[in-house]
This record gives structure tokens, C-alpha cells and sequence, in this order.
């Protein structure tokens, strides 16, 4: 795998004596678009309150573009990083231009073409001639408005808690094509959380599921793709025959024993499948699929893994 963008060691955090992150372990490598999933109260926004230095584990350390949490220089990776936690601060009197203004002297950034820069790359630059205040933006531009927010300072990280949430369709899409514009274009890693795995889906290129505090498992998006691909069960009484038969199709790994059968890739053609059983004794056959959620819902119920 690549370089690593951010990677936790047994993270735990307290609050009020009660653990909400139980010995926690990520990683996110440069280039990742990582949704992060949970559901609500899993700990997500206390992992990104940890890694933005807002808050302190009660045990465990991260390191952040190679600087271990206790190190005095992991400002300079924060100052690479651009964190949105639940949702932007943006100044609803300001318009856009200004509202980047305002960030620009809080950063004592000077550089004026970073703010059209930015507007520009997040697709609000036409509403710096409209001068709309941002009280009035569409909670997709508010969220499009606080990305450019973080790329003043040029974040080569952004984390972003919940973007898409409470956005209509459009704007979950717009927002969902700005982060793989700015992931493709300008190689920015994104750690996104969402309660929702669908919907991260067709953007995240790694996911990490947590859970009550423990991450349960940590997935690229090709390995989900797997998880859920079409599949073939067979159900038969002879088991040692019927294997042998389906070696002749695909490959020893490609056979998953089930209690009733087997379960191979479903991208076979079902003929030269019926085929290779004939004469044997099968109980049952069909294709099956697993959707994004119930592939979610199994890894959830299936409880800790990673810790
Ligand atoms: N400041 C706090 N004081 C006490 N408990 C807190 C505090 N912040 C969060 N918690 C608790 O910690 C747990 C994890 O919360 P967290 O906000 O990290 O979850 P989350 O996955 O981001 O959830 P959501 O999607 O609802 O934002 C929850 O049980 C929450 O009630």
C-alpha cells in the first residue's frame, strides 16, 4: 500500500468515565477517499475531535503524515489537514467571498488568489459577483463553502464529519463530485463519515466500519464490491462430487463451502454451470446478491474484529 495519511494505535477515549472508543485502529493512506461508517453515536465525530487535536485519547496515540500525536511538531501535519467537524463555521452575514476573507486572516494567509482559488475549485466562484449571504445558501453550498474553507490552507487531507447529511439528492451529488474533483485533480485525501454506507459508496475508495466505540472491519471499496457481487448457491447431498465438479469451472479459492453447498462467483454463465452438475445430486441452485446495506448489517451483527 501506499503512504500513510493518518494511522491509530489503540485509540480509547473517556467520556465521563464512560469508554466511547475502545482501542480503535485505522489507517488512511494518501490518496484515500475513506468513508468512515457508523452508526450514530459509534464514535466518529470523537475520532476526528482526536486527530484535529480538539480533544486527548485516554489511551493510545495516532500518527498524522508521519508526526506521532505527542509530537510538537504535529501542527505542521494539522496545518496540511483541513477538518469540517459536524458542520462548517461560516458567518451567515458574509457572503462566500468574505467568509474565505475572514479565514484568510484567521490563517494570516495574504495571498488573495488563494480565495478566488478556492471559491472557483468548490464552484461558488459565481456567487462572489452575487454577493448572496451565506445565511441564505443551500446546506450544499454551505458544505461546498466550508470545503473551501479548509482548502485555504492548502489541506492536502480534508475530514469531513457527515457532508452529506441532511443534503437533498442534487446536493448530496454535487458535493459527492466536488470530493472526487478534488481527490483526482489535486490528489487530496478525504476522510468522510456518514451513519450511511450506501451512501458513500459511489465515491469512498476504502470504508471503515466502527461500531460502539470498537472499528469492526476496514475494507476497500473493491473488497466490498466482492462482498456483494452476484453470486451462485448450490445446495446438493454429495458435497465431495460436487466440489470436484466445480473445479472444472473456477478455482479452488472461488469455492466457498456453505452448511447446504456451495457458493461460487456468479458471473459464470449458468448453462456451462447446469452442466458441469448434471447427474448429480442438487438440492437447490440460484444466484444471489448482497446489497451495501445487508452486507453493513452482517459485518455490525458479526461484532468486533479488528481490535
Ligand atoms: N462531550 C461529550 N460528553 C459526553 N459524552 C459525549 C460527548 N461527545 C460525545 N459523547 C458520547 O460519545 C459517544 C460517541 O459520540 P460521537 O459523537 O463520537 O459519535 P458519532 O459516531 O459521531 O455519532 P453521530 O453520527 O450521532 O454524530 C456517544 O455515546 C456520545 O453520546
Amino acid at each position: 500500500m501506499g503512504d500513510i495519511v493518518l494511522k491509530t494505535y489503540g485509540l480509547s477515549k473517556k467520556y465521563d468515565g464512560a469508554l466511547v472508543l475502545n482501542d480503535v485502529n485505522m489507517t488512511v493512506y494518501k490518496g484515500d477517499i475513506y468513508g468512515f461508517v457508523g452508526e450514530n453515536g459509534s464514535g466518529k465525530t470523537t475520532i476526528i475531535r482526536l486527530i484535529s487535536g480538539l480533544i486527548f485519547p485516554n489511551a493510545g496515540y495516532y500518527e498524522l503524515m508521519g508526526k506521532k500525536s505527542d509530537d510538537p511538531e504535529i501542527i505542521e501535519s494539522r496545518r496540511r489537514m483541513g477538518a469540517i467537524v459536524e458542520s462548517p463555521s461560516i458567518y451567515s452575514h458574509l457572503n462566500a467571498r468574505d467568509n474565505l476573507y475572514m479565514q484568510a486572516l484567521i490563517l494570516g494567509i495574504k495571498d488573495e488568489g488563494r480565495i478566488k482559488w478556492a471559491l472557483d475549485t468548490v464552484g461558488l466562484g459565481r456567487l462572489y459577483a452575487d454577493d448572496k449571504k451565506a445565511g441564505n445558501f443551500s446546506l450544499g453550498m454551505r458544505q461546498r463553502l466550508g470545503i473551501a474553507m479548509a482548502l485555504m490552507t492548502q489541506a492536502d487531507f480534508l475530514v469531513l464529519d457527515e457532508p452529506l447529511n441532511g443534503l437533498d439528492p442534487e446536493g448530496i451529488v454535487e458535493v459527492r463530485n466536488l470530493i472526487k474533483e478534488l481527490n483526482q485533480k489535486y490528489g487530496i485525501t478525504f476522510l468522510i463519515s456518514s451513519h450511511i454506507l450506501t451512501e458513500l459508496s459511489l465515491v469512498a475508495t476504502r470504508y471503515g466500519i466502527i461500531s460502539k466505540g470498537h472499528m469492526i472491519k476496514e475494507i476497500s471499496a473493491d473488497e466490498l464490491k466482492n462482498q456483494c457481487e452476484k453470486r451462485i448457491a448450490i445446495s446438493t447431498l454429495d458435497k465431495v462430487n460436487v466440489k470436484n465438479a466445480l473445479l472444472s469451472l473456477v478455482s479452488l479459492e472461488d469455492i466457498k463451502e456453505t452448511p447446504e453447498g456451495f457458493v461460487i462467483p456468479g458471473d459464470l454463465e449458468y448453462s456451462k454451470v447446469l452442466s458441469a452438475l448434471q447427474g448429480l445430486p442438487i438440492t437447490g441452485i440460484n444466484t444471489e446478491t448482497t446489497s451495501i446495506e445487508d452486507y453493513y448489517l452482517s459485518v455490525i451483527r458479526g461484532g468486533k474484529q479488528n481490535a
